[in-house]
């Protein structure tokens, strides 16, 4: 299908060789579309940051195949899969990864800009992901001076700037009070409906409810898979798979 965004066949990712080796993703194969809305769940250490980094390019699978836009990751150069991350692929980190000496716009325009964006149009889209994010007023302010929670969301406004096609996201609510939480699951949402394909890595149960599906990992695996948004018996599954 045309409009797959993200798909993943067989990947496995083992960490380290030998009888110390971490087999950290087994055989695992995920197809998301345009306009989905994928939460992975699952117990610490079964596998959904390594999911997360080896679908956006930022890892190699042990064995396996990503595809980004129906492009496959591993035919790529070091340039190529630079370029194709920056301008299809908005991440969210568990750490926010942003750059201390670059102000909230900079940061949120930074990838825009590298990709060729004259800057000013790159600093008028940074602006509105900000706005989205409902954080305008951190725009001129440089990380030491914002809270945590703002680091956050300027994390997830670079994510969202420029109409990526697929957004994924680990745990990015994790720093924020639970109704600013589900501001940023609504953006997500909207992101999904006008046309991304979203991958969300989250242990809220709550947060699940947003998506369309739910992928549960155990050891690497894929072990349940829930479809239907809002359906109560999914929310139920989530509950108990979560850790
Ligand atoms: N860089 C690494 N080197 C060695 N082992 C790793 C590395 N990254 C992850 N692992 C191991 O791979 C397995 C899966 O880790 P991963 O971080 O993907 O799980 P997770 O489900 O995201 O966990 P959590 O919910 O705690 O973040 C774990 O056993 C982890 O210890």
């Amino acid at each position: 299908m045309s409009n797959q965004v993200l798909q993943l066949t067989g990947v496995s990712k083992t960490f380290g060789s030998g009888a110390t080796a971490i087999a950290a993703l087994r055989n695992l194969s995920l197809t998301v579309h345009a306009t989905e809305f994928v939460a992975v769940m699952g117990p610490s250490g079964s596998g959904k940051s390594s999911l997360l980094t080896v679908a956006g390019g930022l890892d190699q699978p042990t064995s396996g195949e990503v595809f980004v836009e129906n492009t496959p990751l591993n035919g790529l150069g070091l340039n190529e899969l630079a370029r194709l991350r920056r301008r299809a692929v908005g991440y969210v980190f568990q750490d926010f990864n942003l750059v201390p000496t670059l102000t909230g716009l900079e940061n949120v325009a930074l990838p825009r800009e590298l990709d060729g964006v004259a800057s000013a149009k790159a600093q008028d889209e940074a602006m509105d992901a900000l706005r989205q994010v409902g954080i305008p007023e951190v725009a001129h302010r440089f990380m030491d001076e914002m809270s945590g929670g703002q680091q956050q969301r300027v994390a997830i406004a670079r994510a969202i700037v420029g109409e990526r096609r697929l957004i994924l996201a680990d745990e990015p609510t994790g720093a924020l009070d639970s109704a600013t939480g589900d501001g940023i699951l609504e953006v997500l949402r909207a992101r999904a409906d006008s046309g991304a394909a979203v991958v969300l890595v989250t242990h809220e149960a709550r947060h699940a409810a947003w998506a369309d599906r739910v992928v549960f990992l155990r050891d690497g695996r894929v072990v349940d898979e829930s479809v239907s948004q809002n359906d109560p018996s999914m929310l139920l599954a989530a509950a108990f798979h979560g850790d």
